[in-house]
């Protein structure tokens, strides 16, 4: 079977980086907003030599005002533009307005043999091709809402089984026939572990999604802050004794979500309550969450998947079952999903939502993450969509190689918290600053559950202000050549949640595709892990060192020098005095004397000699 890798490198000449040649010494100034129409990458290099030429003459402002000047701003033409390039999926009730982004004819169709290599790309991605090529896997999130697409019966069992199971051990919890030891009698509270693509999914639905009164309420522990952990245990209060705790890592052995757990049975030994009768693993098969899960008996075990990326999680038993026992309707928006794989699957660009985002982005952000992603939902209840985005997207994209080993730096940076609510913060920078985003704005159309509106002033509700303000951002943007793609849904439901979370998954591995990145792997999370990981060595070496010293003489004080030549780390003098400064403020059993603003006067010791530690 043909890899991604094997189908995209296919077209070397487009890749960002790549310059037409020959072409670019001609061009000029002038001739830009015709250049940029007819050929992305000669686009790209054309800007970057342009860019590089402008900038000596201080006029950078003309070069981005050529690209601009191609906007269309006739309202008659606009009105034209939007009904032509409208997507509506009639069944979902979703439309992709991209009017607002200048794209050209000629650029669709510059774009359109890539697009169709990512297209066959991404069928092969389906057919279970190994799409993750530097880790040897898999992408099967599409299969999780629609088994029957698994490339094995294996795969397909597994999948149905999870659905079921969560689905089974919801109600259980739910009508109290699964219960937690406590004289309560039923589980009220579910308290999440978990980071990354492991919260943030389920943060978000849980959002999204909830009513009024849950069945059970969730809270999340989403880091290895104890601040932030404390808190969350003390706002449960008496009711740990009925807390859930949902253990999340597909790894598991992610450090943060392992402190968190810690923590939390360390809450429940002081409580007096036994962590294994409420407690809950998902996570790979014989991890090491999976196996202390085992050993230790907890209530329940769900598999998460290696063809199953963290940040593509969501509709497996990590979305789905802290979805279900909020009492979601998670086979809605399986079906949401799946509808929206179906016509994502489209291989007629203007007919397929995926590759009309990623063709937005391509153009907004010249195919080099030159601009950022500002997601704008007008909707309380998405708030967390642009978190949620920011992992799927800047995880996947953002990439120092690409699949054929070139340094290509990609990605596009994602931000964004809420409309109206953002135009009184940032908007103003939109509006007339720096001119380096482009906006996703998200519109809802219900305002309220049928029967409640009322109108605030004569024929106008609350929800009309919010229509409004979303209407008014987006045409004042587009009038300061600000672009924008509008994504609408009919409601906030189950359905709608699994579709929008289908289409940018899709959008994501098209986009990649055209790019040319691997968008399922994360080597950069790893350097600042390993880097954590040898702070936290020296840290146990320079405690060491400390009291090696305090046990030759218990009033001997060192200096971050002297500490720092005992430790063999003489370059790591920075870090260790970062270290003593923080333990220091922590009341940790170490004494530094001198001021922490002025380093060299630091004076060290521990004061007392743990013998045991000397000879450990
Ligand atoms: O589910 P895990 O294995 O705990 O990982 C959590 C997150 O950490 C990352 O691997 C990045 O460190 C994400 O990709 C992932 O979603």
């Amino acid at each position: 079977m043909a890899s991604v890798s094997g189908l995209c490198s296919s077209f070397p000449s487009l890749k960002p980086n790549n310059r037409i040649g020959g072409e670019l010494s001609p061009v000029r100034k002038d001739s830009l907003a015709v250049s940029t129409r007819s050929n992305s990458s000669f686009k790209h290099s054309v800007a970057r030599e342009l860019s590089a030429d402008l900038s000596k003459t201080n006029d950078v402002a003309g070069l981005k005002q050529a690209k601009q000047d191609g906007l269309e701003k006739d309202p008659k033409a606009l009105w034209r533009r939007y009904v032509d390039w409208l997507y509506q999926h009639k069944e979902l009730g979703l439309y992709l307005d991209v009017s607002r982004i200048g794209f050209s004819d000629e650029f669709v169709s510059e774009m359109e043999p890539r697009f169709q290599a990512a297209f066959k790309a991404m069928e092969e991605l389906e057919r279970g091709a190994i799409a993750n090529p530097d880790e040897g896997r898999m992408v099967g999130h599409y299969w999780l809402r629609n088994a029957k697409l698994a490339p094995n019966p294996f795969l397909q069992v597994q999948i149905d089984k999870t659905l079921a199971a969560v689905c089974d051990f919801a109600d259980a919890v739910i009508s109290g026939k699964i219960k937690p030891p406590s004289p309560e009698g039923r589980f009220t509270q579910i308290l999440s572990v978990g980071i990354g693509g492991s919260a943030l999914g389920p943060q978000f639905v849980a959002e999204a999604l909830a009513p009024d009164n849950p069945p059970l309420k969730i809270r999340f522990i989403d880091n290895t802050d104890p601040a932030g952990i404390d808190h969350q245990i003390a706002q449960l209060g008496p009711e740990l004794a009925s807390t859930l705790v949902i253990v999340i890592s597909k790894s598991g052995g992610t450090p943060e979500t392992r402190n968190g757990l810690l923590e939390v049975q360390k809450a429940f030994r002081e409580a007096g309550l036994d962590f294994a009768k409420q407690g809950v693993a998902i996570t790979q098969e014989n991890s090491l969450l999976d196996n202390t899960a085992r050993i230790e008996g907890w209530v329940a075990r769900f598999p998460m998947f290696d063809w199953v990326g963290g940040r593509t999680s969501e509709m497996s038993a990590v979305g789905l079952l802290p979805a279900a026992l909020q009492a979601f309707d998670i086979r809605e928006m399986l079906i949401g999903a799946s509808m929206m794989d179906e016509a994502t699957r489209s291989t007629v660009l203007r007919k397929n939502p995926a590759a009309l985002l990623a063709l937005c982005w391509y153009w907004a952000t010249d195919g080099i993450g030159s601009k950022d992603m500002v997601v704008l939902p007008y909707k309380d209840s998405l708030l967390l969509f642009s978190r949620y985005l920011q992992q799927l997207v800047m995880e996947s994209l953002g990439k120092e190689f690409d699949l054929d080993g070139n340094r290509v730096n990609q990605g596009i940076s994602v931000y964004g918290n809420k409309g109206s609510t953002d135009q009184h913060a940032y908007i103003q920078q939109l509006r007339e600053g720096v001119h380096n985003f482009f906006v996703t704005f998200i519109e809802v159309l219900r305002d309220r559950p049928p029967g409640h509106d009322w109108e605030l002033e004569p024929g106008v509700t609350c929800g009309d202000y919010l229509f409004g303000m979303l209407q008014g951002t987006r045409s004042a943007l587009y009038a300061n050549d600000r672009e924008s793609i509008t994504v609408t849904v009919q409601e906030v439901t189950p359905r709608s949640v699994g579709a929008l979370i289908a289409l940018y998954e899709r959008a994501v591995g098209i986009y990649a595709s055209l790019v040319n990145i691997n968008a399922y792997h994360q080597p950069g999370v790893e350097a600042g892990k390993k880097a954590a990981g040898e702070v936290l060595a020296l840290q146990k070496r320079v405690l060491a060192v400390l009291n090696e010293a305090s046990c030759e003489d218990p009033a001997e004080s060192l200096t971050l020098q002297e500490i720092a030549d005992r430790c063999h780390a003489p370059d790591d003098i920075e870090m260790i005095y970062k270290i003593i400064e923080h333990m220091a403020a922590n009341d940790r059993a170490l004494i530094a004397e001198g001021d922490c603003g002025s380093p060299y006067s630091l004076k060290v010791f521990l004061g007392e000699c743990n013998v045991d530690e000397l000879y450990a």
